[in-house]
């Protein structure tokens, strides 16, 4: 798969032992910023990052800032991204399996490098599991975004 990565600058000391590991599982990554330690802003980092993904230009994305909150809060106001942090390896992939969740954020001020690394496999490992209640589940999604 294409991943399309990014992080602010709390997510900033993460992001390369990130890109690491999803390039050790044979993934391609497009690396969409920050690149120094300077501070930016998460919304800016997550709307670059949501509209690879949106676009189909990449197939997922990952988006990594100090709790992982602020890049879910902004990915999950664009069209089409279904995001969630996930700090534990159970939500990293049954957030795919039943959600269908396509934008996966994490905290680097709330794991270490060691768990990021699990939370990254869980995450590209796993796929939609397209039974008719998820498909029901995940299309709803679709109805409130459209309803705004
Ligand atoms: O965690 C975040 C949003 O939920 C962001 O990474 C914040 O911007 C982070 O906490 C950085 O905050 P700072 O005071 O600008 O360093």
């Amino acid at each position: 798969m294409r991943i399309a990565i990014g992080c602010d600058h709390a997510g900033y000391p993460m992001k390369a032992a990130v890109i690491d590991v999803i390039r050790g599982l044979g993934h391609e990554v497009e690396d969409l910023g920050t690149h120094t330690p300077d501070p930016v802003d998460f919304p800016d980092i997550a709307r670059t990052v949501c509209a690879r993904v949106a676009s189909g230009a990449a197939s997922r994305g990952m988006l990594v800032c100090g709790t992982g909150v602020g890049a879910a809060i902004a990915a999950n106001k664009r069209r089409g991204i279904r995001a969630a942090v996930c700090h534990d390896v159970h939500s990293a992939h049954q957030s795919v399996e039943h959600d269908d969740v396509n934008v996966m954020c994490i905290g680097a001020q709330i794991v270490g490098a060691w768990l990021a690394r699990d939370l990254v496999r869980a995450f590209l490992e796993a796929r939609f599991d397209a039974t008719e209640d998820h498909r029901r589940r995940v299309a709803k999604l679709a109805e409130l975004e459209q309803e705004g």
